[in-house]
């Protein structure tokens, strides 16, 4: 370590200024009142950690002293600009070589960290947030802002409400993308003192909300700034929702208007989180709509949990941060639901497979862009009967090579004529266990004291070979397949109402999948057992589906089956966030 500069003219620092304060801080040891002080400090100052940190902000200085300027980024949103142009070369019909090189560099996990990181340094997204100074209170000399908007036929994109302490009126929220965000003018915390010269003090916000509602023309609204406004920065999550939501039957939505309905598998664009119950969000594709209120995962997650009647303990009402909120959410725990509680509907005794203590609300997404020769695994799920093989049989019929299904493992002995490969792969009882043990099966099982199993990596040699790869495996297998090494295509093969199953298997003479020999058709307690183990089997995994196809008629399920496959092979989805970072 040297002990050169202390701190110059341009404020460098450098080790040997942390040197030169440790020598300084032994020679006046008695400014330190307690010998504890003193080792933290001899320590902190010695540390290598601190010492290359200020290095770093030396080099960084004299970096910039030389170059006489700061370099400026030139745009702090490369990751929207990198997706809007992977969208614009997708929709060329025709690419040309330079064209599609930039389309593959461009979905390179490496240049998106690079981007993602230039973005964050360009939004000085490490700064941490602080509320801007507070306002000195004068109270003769009170800030007010007129604001003039004009009024059409669309929603001011605001809610109001009475502050709890003071009794006033101030603005709740503004919705991203709505004409109060456009404006500008208007912040969360703004208290509102008149709309069109009325004095709104001692009123109820449905009051002011009449007088809005009444006034033509232009609305004046005279505010007093919020002692603080933060700048928020519009968040480029993505998520899939695992739930439908109705505002209208809501009953704790803080306004029902600014409520964003929306479908279970509907990928939305999380615009703001910072509310801890409600966020903003617009249905993906909808650019230019006003942002509305969805509940956030954490309030999601406490419904869920109620409604599953897991938690029965009222003291949640009183968690942190909901008694704070003057909003209704307040009271989203509030009621007495001892009587109410609901029982899921599977007993978890017949569920040694009980794997739904994952509460699904949303799941981060990213789009996947297709690319060439590496196609995604198809797995086709469901209970058993339903028609899977028939439907992989079919689908591998229409091309045998690019289709393939892995072969299995088994520890069985090999029979005349069998080939090592062909039919099974062939190892020892012991090779099995210890590669099981070591996860490396995605789906494995015994049978006449022999085990049988897929190999995760029996699927990833069929992707590697630039083909197809099908499978039908048990849907517990799906924890092990949907990984993002393997990035699988999930699709649910649903049996249609019971009269349709009967009907349709009927006609079709289907041969019952429980009978050993295959020589009968299906029972009527199958039937039913198939509704039911699909029930089941969607209560548990249907997060995970990518597609549901209703297997009724055979052909009709095919060919959405077919386009299924095309699609996954050509178009760009969504898939989970990790999978393309
Ligand atoms: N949509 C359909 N209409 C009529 N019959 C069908 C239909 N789908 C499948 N089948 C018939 O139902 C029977 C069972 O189908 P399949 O063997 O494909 O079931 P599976 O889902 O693979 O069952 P398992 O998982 O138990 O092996 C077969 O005879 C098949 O031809």
């Amino acid at each position: 370590m040297t002990s050169e500069v202390m701190e110059n003219d341009n404020k460098t620092l450098d080790s040997g200024t942390l040197t030169d304060l440790f020598v300084n801080l032994q020679k006046s040891s008695a400014l330190l009142s307690t010998e504890e002080e003193q080792t933290f400090l001899n320590g902190l100052l010695q540390s290598k950690e601190l010492n290359a940190l200020v290095n770093i902000h030396s080099k960084i200085l004299s970096n910039v002293e030389r170059k006489r300027f700061f370099p400026v980024p030139a745009l702090s949103d490369g990751m929207q600009v990198l997706a809007d142009v992977l969208e614009l070369i997708y929709q060329q019909p025709r690419r040309s070589s330079d064209c599609q090189e930039l389309f593959l560099m461009l979905q390179k996990p490496h240049l998106q960290g690079l981007l993602c990181a230039h973005d964050a340094i360009a939004q000085k997204d490490y700064y941490p947030r602080l509320p801007d100074i507070p306002v000195e209170d004068d109270e003769e000399e009170q800030t007010i802002k007129v604001v003039q908007l004009v009024k059409s036929n669309e929603p001011l994109g605001a809610t109001i409400k009475t502050d709890e302490l003071t009794g006033k009126i101030v603005i709740a929220r503004v919705m991203h993308g709505g004409a109060a965000d456009r404006s500008g003018l208007i912040h969360v915390g703004d208290e509102v003192v008149e709309v069109n010269a009325i004095s709104v003090e001692g009123k109820e916000p449905n009051d002011v909300l009449d007088i809005l509602q009444s006034s033509e023309g232009t609305i004046t609204f005279k505010l007093v700034p919020a002692e603080c406004t933060m700048n928020v920065r519009e968040s480029k999550v993505r998520v899939r929702a695992h739930f439908d939501y109705d505002s209208s039957t809501d009953p704790y939505i803080p306004c029902k208007e600014a409520g964003l309905d929306f479908k279970k598998g509907d990928v939305l664009h999380i615009v703001c989180q910072d509310d801890q119950y409600w966020w903003q969000a617009r249905k993906e594709g909808d650019k230019h709509m006003r942002a509305g209120l969805i509940p956030s995962r954490a309030l999601q997650e406490k419904r869920i949990v109620h409604d599953r009647g897991m938690k029965k303990d009222e003291d949640e009402v009183a968690e942190g941060g909901l008694s704070c909120s003057p909003e209704p959410v307040r009271c989203l725990l509030g009621a007495d639901n001892k009587n109410k509680t609901k029982k899921i509907i599977y007993d978890t005794a017949e569920n040694d497979d009980f794997d739904r203590e994952l509460i699904a609300t949303y799941e981060e997404v990213a789009k996947l862009y297709p690319r060439p020769s590496v196609f995604r695994p198809i797995v086709l799920i469901g209970p058993p009967g339903v028609g899977r093989n028939e439907l992989k049989r079919r689908l591998i019929d229409t091309d045998p090579v690019k289709f393939q299904t892995p072969t299995p493992f088994t520890s069985r002995s090999m029979k005349p004529g069998e080939v090592d490969g062909k039919e099974y792969f062939f190892v020892t009882r012991q090779q099995m266990e210890r590669d099981i043990d070591e996860g490396k099966f995605i789906e494995f099982g015994e049978y006449k004291g022999n085990l049988y199993g897929t190999s995760t990596s029996s699927v990833e040699a069929i992707v590697h070979a630039g083909l197809v790869c099908i499978l039908n495996p048990h849907y517990q297998a799906l924890k092990m397949l949907r990984t993002p090494l393997l990035k699988p295509y999930i699709i649910y093969i649903s049996p249609p109402s019971l009269d349709v199953l009967k009907q349709t298997r009927m006609a079709h003479h289907a041969r019952s999948t429980f009978d050993v020999n295959n020589s009968r058709g299906f029972t009527e307690d199958e039937f039913q057992d198939m509704i039911r183990h699909s029930e089941r089997i969607k209560f548990l995994y249907d997060h995970f589906f990518d597609e549901t196809i209703v297997n009724a008629d055979l052909a009709d399920a095919f060919s959405k089956l077919l386009a299924a496959v095309n699609r996954v092979e050509s178009e760009p989805l969504w898939v989970p966030a990790s999978w393309v970072q």
